[in-house]
């Protein structure tokens, strides 16, 4: 198209010039060329406005692709991609990667007490908190999916990951989201796993997955409210 545009230019170019040589002035053609100019610019015109938009579509679409709709943290697909990506960048580097899985306690008997709208609201205020609290710009927070959520810390030790998973727990206390339904607490409490891999040793991003989701599974059955260090590299 542009190649198309760049040759119309130089024709355009040309028939303007025809148009401004005051000697053509009056001439039938001066008038034909005038008149399919103007045509021209507003072809042109509409065109650019078309590409905006549909630059715009694809911002959207792009967003769209990477975004949870619900919470607007990262979703589940792009925070694999993400992990595919950092893994093969701290493999390289040789620096280990932590996660953090996140899990509401007893979503189901808040949503059993106070409705799924409620509940949805609940997840959205939970995703804040998080994303308010993870505040390395390296630090990746997605909704894994229901009421479980993912923190993927780069070139991180685990007393940088037990200091966060610290963090979290503080500020969903402070931000106070009744619960009367939980048998923890009055208030929204979480549980975390935690797992901290060195990608060079030979492990897969989904063996990091499955570590900090067994520890999560160790911080519920130990009584929820509370994280659980898995395994450590
Ligand atoms: N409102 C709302 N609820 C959801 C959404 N996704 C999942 N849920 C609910 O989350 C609840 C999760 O329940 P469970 O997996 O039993 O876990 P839980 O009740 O939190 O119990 P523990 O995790 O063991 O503390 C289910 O009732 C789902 O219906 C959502 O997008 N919005």
């Amino acid at each position: 198209m542009t190649t198309l545009f760049n040759k119309e230019d130089r024709i355009l170019k040309q028939y303007r010039a025809i148009i401004e040589t005051t000697e053509h002035e009056g001439h039938p053609l001066v008038h034909d060329l005038t008149a399919l100019l103007s045509h021209y610019e507003e072809l042109l015109s509409k065109f650019d406005r078309l590409t905006k938009v549909s630059d715009k579509q694809q911002i959207s679409l792009h967003e769209m692709a990477r975004v949870d709709g619900l919470t607007g943290l990262n979703n589940r697909k792009y925070l694999e991609d993400f992990l595919k990506f950092e893994w093969k960048r701290a493999s390289d580097l040789d620096v280990p990667m932590a996660m953090i899985m996140v899990d509401i306690d007893y979503f189901k008997l808040y949503n059993d007490t106070y409705g799924h709208q409620a509940g949805d609201r609940c997840l959205k205020q939970v995703g804040e908190v998080l994303a308010q609290t993870v505040k390395r710009s390296s630090d990746f927070v997605a909704r894994y999916g229901g009421e479980e959520f993912t923190i993927v810390l780069t070139d991180c030790r685990h007393h940088y990951a037990v200091d966060l998973a610290e963090k979290i727990q503080r500020a969903i206390s402070t931000a106070e989201i009744r619960h009367a339904g939980s048998k923890v607490s009055e208030y929204v409490t979480l549980s975390m796993g935690i797992a901290v891999y060195q990608p060079g040793k030979g492990s897969s991003p989904s063996a990091l997955l499955s570590a900090a989701d067994e520890a999560l599974y160790r911080a519920k059955e130990s009584g929820r409210n509370r994280f659980h260090l898995g395994r450590i590299d």
